[in-house]
This record gives C-alpha cells, sequence and structure tokens, in this order.
C-alpha cells in the first residue's frame, strides 16, 4: 500500500501508449469507497468484488495497477503466473509520509500496520515478481519512465 501503484502505472501506461486500468477505482466507480464495502460488507466481499475486478483487467491489454492484496486471492496468484509482473517496493519511512489511512481501511490503525501486513505478503509479492523497482526515493516520474524503458526491452 502506498507503494505507487496507481500513480506511478498510469505514467508507465501513458509512456507505453496502451490503456490503463487501476482496479480498486473500478470497484469505487461501480460500489463506492473502498472503506465503505469493508465496513458493510467485510472484507471477503470485497476480495471478491476485487476477484472480478482483477479477472476482467486481466483480459485487457494494458497496464493494470492491482489493489494491494489482490494477489491474496488463489486464482489471481494462477493468473499472474504467466504474466508480466512488476513489483513496487517502498520503505517504511518513505510510505508514512505518503499515505492516507482514511481511504486505506487495512491501516485504520496507523501505518504500524502498513509494515506487518507487508511482512506477510511479501513471499507473495517476491514470488510473482517478473521485476522489482523501489519507489522510496525518486519521483514519481523518473521511475515510471525506468519502468516503461524496461518495458520496452523485456517485450
Ligand atoms: N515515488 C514517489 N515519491 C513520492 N510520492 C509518491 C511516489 N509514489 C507515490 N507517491 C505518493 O504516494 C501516495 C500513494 O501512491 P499510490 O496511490 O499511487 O499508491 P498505491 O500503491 O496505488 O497504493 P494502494 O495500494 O493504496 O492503492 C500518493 O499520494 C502518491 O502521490
Ligand atoms: O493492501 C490491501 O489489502 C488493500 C490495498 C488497497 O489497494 C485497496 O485494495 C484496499 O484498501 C485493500
Ligand atoms: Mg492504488
Amino acid at each position: 500500500m502506498g507503494a505507487g501503484k496507481t500513480k506511478i502505472g498510469r505514467r508507465v501506461a501513458r509512456s507505453l501508449a496502451v490503456p490503463f486500468v487501476d482496479t480498486d477505482k473500478r470497484i469505487v466507480a461501480e460500489y463506492g469507497p473502498i472503506t465503505g464495502i469493508f465496513a458493510e460488507q467485510g472484507e471477503p466481499a470485497f476480495r471478491r468484488l476485487e476477484r472480478d475486478a482483477v479477472q476482467a483487467a486481466l483480459a485487457e491489454d494494458a497496464v493494470v495497477s492491482l489493489g494491494g492484496g489482490a494477489v491474496l486471492h488463489p486464482d489471481t496468484q494462477r493468473d499472474l503466473a504467466d504474466r508480466t509482473v512488476v513489483l513496487l517496493t517502498v520503505t517504511a519511512a518513505a510510505v508514512a509520509a505518503r499515505i492516507r489511512t482514511d481511504k486505506r481501511p487495512l491501516l485504520a490503525n496507523g501505518t504500524g500496520d502498513w509494515q506487518r501486513i507487508y511482512d506477510d505478503r511479501r513471499p507473495i509479492y517476491e514470488r510473482l515478481a517478473t521485476v522489482s523497482f523501489d519507489t522510496s526515493s525518486e519521483p514519481i516520474e523518473r521511475i515510471a519512465e525506468r519502468i516503461a524503458d524496461w518495458a520496452r526491452g523485456h517485450s
């Protein structure tokens, strides 16, 4: 969470001249704020909606930014196994300055939870990643350009 998937993903897509899809934004557009979905229906319900959004997005020819927990779904793990997956990492110190916790229900108790969640998920993120970029200390535009350059060389 807060690594820059949405902001950097959008710029990577623009640089590669392909469409951009953010699965969180699609869910919000259809069902309203994520905090409300978590509060009213619970996390498992959110994960089901998210899985549907991810499946639809991965059928498109696009740069897709996933929600931070999308990879928890086993079907998404399977789908990503043969895709180009860019892992964005960030240090706890850098993310503390970025995250507005009120928009992220899983961080309602503060950024201390961020590290715990990251540590829990790290093996999944790293297993699925084709390549990894750290976003802690460079501007968004610069990181996006490095990723787009990598992608052009990779395909
Ligand atoms: N390299 C960067 N340098 C400084 N600020 C950044 C950088 N990347 C992202 N940010 C800022 O951090 C915040 C979170 O970025 P963004 O929403 O893109 O993260 P995310 O990975 O999509 O998070 P989530 O998992 O919650 O969807 C934004 O306010 C963004 O402007
Ligand atoms: O890391 C997570 O589990 C989440 C990250 C966000 O992108 C949203 O999908 C939601 O707040 C849950
Ligand atoms: Mg995002």
